[in-house]
C-alpha cells in the first residue's frame, strides 16, 4: 500500500468489489495522502471509475453492487452497514466526468446542497456562494449573471460550477471522474490549475485517461490493470522509473 510518506487521510485494505457476481475489483490496498492529489491511471475496464466510487460508497445506488474489505476514511471504516452515507457523501464530494449541472440558476446550483445540510441566513448563503464559485476561479466570470440558468454556460465554466457545488459543502476528499476529458484544451488547462490551487484545502483522488495530466496533476499515482493496482508511487517515480513491466508498457504507449 505504498507511498504514504505525508499523513494520510484514506486507507484500503483488502478491497474487493462486485458488480453482481462479476468480480471487478480485487484486493485493493491503497493509501491516499492527505492534501495532495492522488491519480489512478490504466487501460479501459481495468477498473478506475469503480475504484473511485468505493470511497464514498457512490455504489449503493444499484442493489447489486458490493464492496467488502474496509475503508478507513481517517478513524472510521466507511464500509461498515451502520455507516450514514449522507454525511459521508458530505466528507467526500464528487465530480463527474460530463458536466452536470442542475436545470436551476447558477446561484441555486451552489445553493442547493448547502441548504440540505446547514441552516443558514440569507446573507451566510449568500457569502458561501460566493466563497466557493471564487475557489473554482469562476466569480468573476458569473456574479454579474448568478439568476442565469447553469445550462447557458459553457461547458468548462459548467464543469467549474459543479466543482463550486462540491467545494460548497467544504469536504475533505474531492473525488473527480474523468473532470476535463468532456472539455476543450484550455477549459482542461483551468481544471488543471484549479486543482492544483484546491489540493491546499482537499484531498484530491482523480481518474484520469490523460497520462499527462496524471504526470502534471498528481503527486501519487496508481496504475491499475484488470481491477488490480500494478504499482503505486509517488508519479516522478512511476513516469519515470516504473518497476514494473506492464506499467512501462503502458506509460510508453505500448497498449492502452
Ligand atoms: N454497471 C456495471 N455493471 C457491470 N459491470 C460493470 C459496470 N460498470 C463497470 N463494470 C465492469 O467493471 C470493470 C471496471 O470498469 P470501470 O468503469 O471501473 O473501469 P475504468 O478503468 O474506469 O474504465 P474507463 O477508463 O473505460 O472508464 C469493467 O470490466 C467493466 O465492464
Amino acid at each position: 500500500m505504498e507511498p504514504a510518506q505525508n499523513a494520510t487521510k484514506i486507507t484500503i485494505r483488502n478491497l474487493h468489489f462486485y458488480y453482481g457476481k462479476e468480480a471487478a475489483l480485487h484486493d485493493i490496498n491503497l493509501a491516499v495522502a492527505t492534501n495532495m492529489v492522488t491519480a489512478f491511471i490504466g487501460p479501459s475496464g481495468c477498473g478506475k471509475s469503480t475504484l473511485l466510487r468505493t470511497f464514498n460508497r457512490m455504489y449503493e445506488l444499484y442493489p447489486d453492487q458490493r464492496a467488502t474489505g474496509e475503508i478507513w476514511l481517517d478513524d472510521r471504516n466507511v464500509l461498515l452497514p451502520g455507516e450514514d452515507l449522507y454525511r459521508l457523501r458530505s466528507r467526500i464530494g464528487m465530480v463527474f466526468q460530463k458536466p452536470t449541472p442542475f436545470p436551476m440558476s447558477i446561484y441555486e446550483n451552489v445553493a442547493f446542497g448547502i441548504r440540505l445540510y446547514e441552516r443558514l441566513s440569507k446573507a451566510e448563503l449568500d457569502d458561501r456562494v460566493e466563497e466557493a464559485l471564487r475557489q473554482v476561479a469562476l466569480w468573476d466570470e458569473v456574479s454579474a449573471k448568478l439568476a442565469q440558468s447553469g445550462m447557458s454556460l459553457s461547458g468548462g465554466q459548467q464543469q467549474r460550477l459543479c466543482m463550486a457545488r462540491a467545494v460548497a459543502l467544504k469536504p475533505e476528499v474531492l473525488l473527480l471522474d474523468e473532470p476535463a476529458s468532456a472539455l476543450d484544451p484550455i477549459s482542461t488547462l483551468k481544471i488543471e490549475e484549479l486543482i492544483y490551487e484546491l489540493k491546499q484545502n482537499y484531498t484530491i483522488v482523480i481518474v484520469t485517461h490523460n497520462m499527462q495530466q496524471a504526470a502534471r496533476v498528481s503527486d501519487y499515482t496508481a496504475f491499475m490493470y484488470l481491477g488490480r493496482i500494478v504499482e503505486f508511487n509517488d508519479t516522478n517515480a512511476i513516469f519515470t522509473n516504473p518497476t514494473s513491466k506492464q506499467t512501462e508498457d503502458y506509460i510508453t504507449g505500448r497498449y492502452g
